[in-house]
């Protein structure tokens, strides 16, 4: 198979979608954006060795692709629309890209997003996925914007997928199904839109992220007696301490992470996007974060997070 063949298979897999004016096939898509919406544009790359090893089904991989991108316009309270596919690979390996167009292309159709273009290149594998999403004009959530005395939440449970990779193939399914099948919080986002007054995705890892939050002469409070850890979570990783670093410092978690105001109903808004939202602390004035906990002192060092540019 060439590339023009293979261009031509993820065409015909690809479903048809709204506001695709020229789809796959010419130089460049041409979209319709629904009137009185804003455009919410995110690209994230997916590396061998760094983001998955060699020994994924290939619809993992196209899944934590979709998925990765997914969790970005989820953490603007955006709503998909529209996505490229940047593919180099070594070789067309057609069963390796098939089970890959699964994953992405099951990813994509339970979001509501349509594969409108993309790329094809020979070279070390590297997957580049670039998304358009849309939310209403003026009511995209950025991460400016807490104020002292705002709760801070999250949704789901955290530390699962860090579990996963720290314990290898000890891991049990459901910890290796948080780090190879994450799904991105897409309802979450678009309920928080309305009242949240800023959010992030927990790609990088629970503190790293949540000082992102922060504005200067901001810091924050955390609870970690409230950090919600999965069933899976508490039976792989007994002691307490343990969990903490892994819930505070891991990434790859891919829930969202979110400032509101003090009055939030968290109950309702649970409800209404679909996951848990429990509250884990709050913005106070000052700097840093402070993490406190009730029942046992509290190590140094949790949470330093994930950057692909340190060495060890
Ligand atoms: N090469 C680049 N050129 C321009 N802007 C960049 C580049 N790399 C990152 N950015 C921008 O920097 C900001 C932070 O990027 P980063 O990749 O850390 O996002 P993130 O959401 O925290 O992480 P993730 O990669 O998990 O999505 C984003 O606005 C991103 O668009
Ligand atoms: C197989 C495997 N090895 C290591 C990790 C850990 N990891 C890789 S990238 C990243 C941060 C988010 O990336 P980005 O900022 O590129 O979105 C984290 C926590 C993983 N998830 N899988
Ligand atoms: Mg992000």
């Amino acid at each position: 198979m060439g590339e023009f063949e293979l261009i031509e298979r993820i065409r015909s897999r690809a479903a048809p979608g709204s506001g695709v004016v020229v789809g796959i096939g010419d130089d460049a898509a041409v979209l319709a954006p629904t009137p009185g919406c804003e455009l919410v544009v995110t690209t994230d790359s997916i590396v061998l060795d760094r983001h998955f090893t060699a020994d994924w089904p290939g619809s993992n991989v196209g899944q934590l692709a979709a998925q990765a991108n997914l969790s970005d316009l989820a953490a603007m309270g955006a709503s998909p629309r529209w996505a490229l596919l940047a593919l180099t690979l070594p070789a067309i390996d057609e069963a390796w890209i098939d089970a890959f167009l699964d994953g992405f292309l099951a990813a994509a159709g339970s979001a509501g997003m349509t594969l409108v273009g993309g790329n094809l290149a020979r070279g070390p594998l590297n997957i580049g996925v670039h998304l358009v999403g849309e939310v209403p004009a003026g009511q995209a959530v950025t991460r400016c914007g807490a104020r002292p005395g705002d709760r801070i939440a999250v949704t789901g449970t955290v530390g699962d997928a860090a579990a996963a990779l720290s314990l290898g193939e000890a891991a049990s399914p459901e910890l290796l199904d948080r780090l190879r099948r994450p799904r991105a919080r897409l309802q979450a986002g678009e309920t928080l839109r309305s009242s949240a007054r800023a959010m992030i995705d927990l790609s990088d890892g629970l503190l790293a992220d949540l000082a992102h939050l922060l504005a200067p002469g901001q810091g924050a409070e955390l609870d970690l007696d409230a950090l919600p850890a999965s069933a899976a979570l508490l039976e792989a990783v007994a002691d307490p301490v343990e969990r903490w670093r892994l819930q505070t410092g891991g990434g790859s978690d891919y829930e969202l992470l979110v400032v509101l105001p003090p009055d939030a109903d968290l109950d309702a808004l649970s409800k209404a996007g679909g996951v848990a939202l429990t509250a884990i602390g709050r913005v106070v004035e000052g700097q840093g974060v402070a993490c406190r906990s009730a029942t046992r002192a509290v190590p140094a060092g949790l949470g330093r997070g994930w950057d692909h540019f340190d060495d060890d």
